[in-house]
């Protein structure tokens, strides 16, 4: 997209605060953010990183133009200097982020940000919303496109998202997650996502009858012709009508027919019945699509029910991520420098799984070298290594008793540089890469993990030098 200028879209507390850390000196005190999340949506094992290139965009295109910088000044609350600051504002933080199609658990940092705290805090609700929006969505279609056990998810939701944006960038995270094309258009201009889909009830209705419906569109559309057979009637009438259409128009013009759509009633018993007269008919390599506020657990129910359907086409439930419809992302203050030294900072909570993990940190994933499968992250100081060579203790770090040793492990770094002091050094994949690799990620987490029901926990674990700094500040500040 051509840039767009997001920078007055965040929270206005973002604002105050840096009017207020400019005035008081702190304008470069330099400060480290991570975005994490707490809960993986619809209680699954895990979720999918995904909107890295949006936020790369925002972060490079940040600027803040006269008509901003007007209209704060009507506000009469923020500083001439720090309105003059905003004015020439270069973004110069440096940033990290896992990239996009990695499966991400709860409490790693999946997003890291060095810089002026004053730049490092601004940009927190666009870093929120950008990779909260994309990871739900990736999520959810994911789960939708395992559901379907192999056949094709087509995204339908365009109309029913929230908002332009959330159609957009909904198409594209659904992509990711697997899904294999998208009605929406614009996506496939903007991102080369497949543009597909079928026929709306109106054109079968415009039309004095639907057999007359079926043959202006097979006439159209002979080499891609898919009929919505559910207006009247789907045995009755819309079904006999297709074969009779795809032998009478399809068939003479040296094509094959696509498919048919049902789009309502009992998916199982109709697909079944449609099965068995195009099977008859003659065209066993006709798919049938269903559709109709489908997600996860339908999908996996009329599979389950021996339905016949070979793609599915899904909007709304997929679209606004409905069982589930938030990401919760935070953004949280975890270190800052002094004399060039970095000092972790820890956010206490009663409820201990609010206690942030504290410091400049570095993920690895540990992959078993022998079945390829992902063991376990571990959280590292973002100095630290871990050495292939040699065994590594994995422990639970509320439980620490709960020890491993792994060996013979392939340790993986996830959080990649994006920014080098402003400057972007990352280039992102093509959105096929994306979507490939995303399979291939999620190919190595157990079946446990992926599990709908109770899936399995995934190993987050801290190394030791990390969990002994989160149990010193825990003692200093319980001693306090
Ligand atoms: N065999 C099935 N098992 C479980 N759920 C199904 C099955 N067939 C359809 N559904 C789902 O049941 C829900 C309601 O289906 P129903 O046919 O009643 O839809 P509807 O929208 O009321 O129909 P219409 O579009 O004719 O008004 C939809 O979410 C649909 O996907
Ligand atoms: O149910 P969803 O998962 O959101 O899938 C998309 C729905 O959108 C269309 O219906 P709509 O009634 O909007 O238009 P139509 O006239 O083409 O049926 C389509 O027929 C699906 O039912
Ligand atoms: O192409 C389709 O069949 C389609 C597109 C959007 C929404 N529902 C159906």
């Amino acid at each position: 997209m051509d840039r767009m200028n997001l920078a007055m879209l965040t929270d206005f507390y973002e604002l105050t605060m840096a009017n207020g850390y400019f005035q008081n000196g702190l304008k470069d005190k330099i400060a480290y953010f991570d975005m994490f999340f707490r809960k993986v949506p619809d209680n699954g094992g895990f979720a999918i990183m995904a909107g890295v290139e949006q936020l790369i965009q925002y972060l490079k295109d940040l600027r803040f133009d006269d008509e901003d910088i007007e209209y704060l000044r009507s506000k009469n609350l923020f500083s001439e200097e720090f309105l003059q600051y905003l004015k020439a504002f270069r973004l110069s933080c440096d940033v990290w982020a896992v990239p996009e199609g990695t499966p991400i658990f709860p409490n790693e940092p999946v997003v890291t940000v060095r810089g002026p705290v004053i730049e490092a805090q601004f940009i927190e609700t666009m870093i929120l919303l950008t990779i909260n929006h994309q990871s739900l969505i990736a999520t959810k279609s994911n789960r939708i496109v395992r559901a379907a056990q192999g056949r094709d998810i087509m995204e339908f939701g365009s109309r029913r998202a929230q908002g332009y944006d959330g159609a957009i960038y909904g198409a594209r995270a659904a992509y990711i997650g697997g899904c294999v094309g998208t009605a929406c258009t614009i996506a496939e201009k903007e991102f080369g996502i497949p543009a597909i889909g079928t026929m709306a009830h109106s054109w079968i209705q415009i039309f004095s009858n639907e057999l007359e419906a079926f043959r202006a569109y097979a006439r159209t559309y002979p080499d891609n012709c898919t009929l919505l057979v559910d207006t009247y009637n789907v045995l009755k009438s819309g079904v006999p009508n297709a074969i009779k259409v795809f032998n009478e128009e399809v068939l003479p013009r040296g094509f094959r027919p696509t498919g048919i759509r049902i789009d309502s009633g009992d998916i199982t018993y109709l697909s079944k019945e449609a099965r068995k007269m195009l099977d008859e008919a003659g065209f066993q390599d006709c798919r049938i699509v269903a559709s109709n506020s489908l997600d996860e657990f339908i999908i996996r129910d009329i599979l389950i029910q021996g339905a016949q359907v070979d793609l599915f086409g899904v909007g709304e439930r997929l679209i606004t991520s409905k069982s589930d419809p938030v990401f919760g992302g935070v953004y949280k203050l975890v270190a800052v420098e002094e004399n060039d030294e970095i000092i972790p900072k820890i956010k206490l909570s009663e409820n201990v799984e609010k206690i942030t993990n504290p410091g400049f940190k570095q993920i690895w994933r540990l992959f078993d070298k022998k079945s390829g499968k992902a063991i376990a992250d571990v959280l590292t100081k973002n100095d630290e290594t871990i050495d292939e060579s040699k065994p590594y203790e994995l422990f639970d770090p509320e439980y620490t008793w709960k020890r491993k040793t792994v060996s013979s492990f392939i340790a993986k770094r996830l959080l990649i540089r994006l920014f080098d002091k402003g400057t972007c050094v990352y280039a992102s994949p093509k959105l096929k890469e994306i979507k490939s690799y995303c399979k291939e990620q999620i190919d190595t987490l157990w079946d446990a993990v992926k599990r709908f029901e109770n899936p399995h926990k995934y190993y987050v674990d801290l190394s030791k030098p990390l969990w002994d700094i989160r149990e010193r500040l825990l003692q200093e500040y319980s001693a306090k």
